[in-house]
């Protein structure tokens, strides 16, 4: 992901999706493939995702949600770890057993963390991490603590299944010197494509490709 990263498809290989429908997001204009969910995620059906994305001139990565879920064959690979979680397992107890396991494996060049701080408490994402509600203040806190002092390439400010606070989001972009920011959350069409992507550096677009395709497409701008 850099600069050029403005739209991002998230593919969840928990749900099924038509072929046809999934080359018409191959083949639409967006920047990359991201294949990550937070159920039902598993090596196979991983597996059976990335066997119809890749080599089609497409950029693709995989979120890894789960240690064992992680398939090679893909460009890049993210790892998440949650910002406004209360149990450490979540920002990097997790992480740290599985390096403890595959550092001498790792090529680290294609291997990025993904600071997420996840901002809809109803959605699933929110309560599978242990996150809790956090105030505008504490929001802007913590993107200066990841900008500022931890220096992180990326934040990814979540509101899986629901529109985001424009204008929370547009503070937080403000505020990094440094980071990419990444907005993802209940975009469903142009409009709120249009929106968001004032707001941040990249935005992403997940849950609509399976409800209505031809809506997923309009968001590319
Ligand atoms: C070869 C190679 C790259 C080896 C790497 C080995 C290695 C170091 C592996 C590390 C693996 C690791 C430790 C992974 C775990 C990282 C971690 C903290 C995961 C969090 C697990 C968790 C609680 C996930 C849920 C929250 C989350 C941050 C999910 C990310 C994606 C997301 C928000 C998806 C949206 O959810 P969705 O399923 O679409 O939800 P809806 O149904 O509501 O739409
Ligand atoms: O599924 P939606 O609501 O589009 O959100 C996209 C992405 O941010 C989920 O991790
Ligand atoms: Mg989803």
């Amino acid at each position: 992901m850099n600069d050029d990263t403005k739209h991002i498809f998230k593919l969840d290989p928990a749900k099924i999706i038509k072929d046809q429908d999934l080359d018409k997001i191959i083949n639409s204009k967006t920047d990359l493939i991201m294949v990550s969910g937070t159920d039902g995620v598993t090596s196979e059906n991983i597996t059976t995702v990335l066997e119809k994305i890749r080599d089609r001139g497409i950029t693709i990565a995989l979120e890894i949600s789960h240690p064992d879920a992680v398939v090679p064959g893909f460009d890049h690979y993210y790892i998440p770890t949650v910002i406004n979680t209360v149990n450490v397992k979540y920002s990097h107890g997790m992480l740290v057993e599985a390096l403890m396991e595959y550092h001498d494996f790792i090529e680290y060049d294609n291997i990025s963390l993904l600071p997420y701080i996840i901002l809809n408490e109803n959605c699933k994402a929110f309560t599978r991490a242990e996150c809790k509600q956090i105030n505008d203040e504490e929001l802007l806190a913590m993107v200066h603590m990841l900008d500022k002092l931890y220096k992180m390439d990326y934040i990814y400010i979540e509101y899986s299944g629901m529109l985001g606070d424009r204008s929370l989001v547009k503070e937080a972009y403000d505020a990094c010197e440094h980071a990419h920011v990444i907005y993802g959350g209940g975009i469903q069409n142009y409009d709120q494509a249009k929106l968001m992507s004032s707001a941040s550096d990249t935005i992403v677009v997940g849950n609509i490709i399976y409800d209505d395709v031809e809506s997923a497409l309009t968001t590319i701008i």
